[in-house]
């Protein structure tokens, strides 16, 4: 698979309210994300992050504002054509249990020209699943080997810009955490743009690139990881960084007991 320019994002005015505008998900915002980024939207249960996530692969549609992808408004193409162009993994990615893996994986591109049939077992070994879970159904996987079909199904259609919502936050820590190197690294060598939600701190600060800190529907806190942990995210930023540093010190604590 060819290396990507994955595009910008942008976000101009946008806000969406399900209420007709008594209470905002998200209150309005506007904000820049460069092209070939990993950002990580992260905060509270109900503070934005999914619906800010939807409104750019137009799953909610906003109340007010554009999201536009390399300064195309989303709302300038249908919703599918737009969707072929970006990657969308969630949490239990739910694959189809009747069809193989290859089949689930071929899925996305039987939209478009088939190319992908070839391609089945790159994207195992992109994802970094060997070739012969190709043949098996999903009900054969671990959790951990599902969501790696997901991703691979994700990438199938060649997208610029990955939108990942939870994408490992069902998972075990140790599969948690190779797999979020296995992606970062996918990342970097597909040149894709990405935004991930996630609820976990310490996962922001070791994938992303930026994080935003999202609070009650607004950006609370927009920083690099090094800026963040240096505590110059603000309140929200640092009440949530202290909960890795916090079991940091208390491992290192036991460590020097042992
Ligand atoms: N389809 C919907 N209809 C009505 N309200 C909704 C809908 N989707 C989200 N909301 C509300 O919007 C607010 C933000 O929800 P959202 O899912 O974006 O938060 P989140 O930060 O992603 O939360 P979580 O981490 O729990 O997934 C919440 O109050 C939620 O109840």
């Amino acid at each position: 698979m060819d290396r990507k320019n994955g595009p910008a994002v942008s976000f101009d005015g946008i806000a969406k309210s399900f209420d007709g505008g008594a209470t905002f998900a998200v209150k309005p915002l506007s904000l820049e994300i460069a092209g070939g980024s990993f950002v990580a939207l992260v905060g509270e249960s109900g503070s934005g992050k999914s619906t800010l996530l939807k409104m750019i692969n137009r799953l909610v549609d906003p109340s007010t504002g554009t999201v536009a992808i390399a300064a195309t408004p989303v709302d300038d193409q249908t919703s599918s054509d737009l969707r072929r162009h970006i990657g969308y993994v969630f949490q239990n990615i739910g694959l189809f249990p009747h069809m193989s893996v290859a089949e689930n994986i071929m899925i996305i591109p039987r939209l478009g020209d088939g190319r992908i049939v070839n391609a089945v077992p790159d994207l195992l070994e992109l994802v970094g699943l060997p070739g012969d879970v190709a043949d098996r159904l999903p009900s054969e996987l671990s959790g951990g080997q599902q969501q790696r079909v997901g991703v691979a199904r994700a990438l199938a259609g060649e997208p610029g810009l990955m939108l990942m919502d939870e994408p490992f936050g069902a998972l075990d820590p140790v599969t948690r955490d190779q797999l979020g190197e296995t992606y970062r690294a996918l990342h970097d060598r597909l040149g894709l743009t990405t935004i991930m939600v996630t609820h976990d701190m310490a996962e922001a600060l070791l994938i992303a690139d930026r994080i935003l800190v999202m609070s009650e529907g607004r950006v609370a806190a927009d920083g690099t990881p090094e800026a963040l942990l240096a505590g110059e995210g603000g309140a929200e930023a640092n009440a949530l960084i202290a909960v890795p540093k916090g079991q940091m010190a208390k491992l290192r604590q036991l460590e020097a007991r042992s």
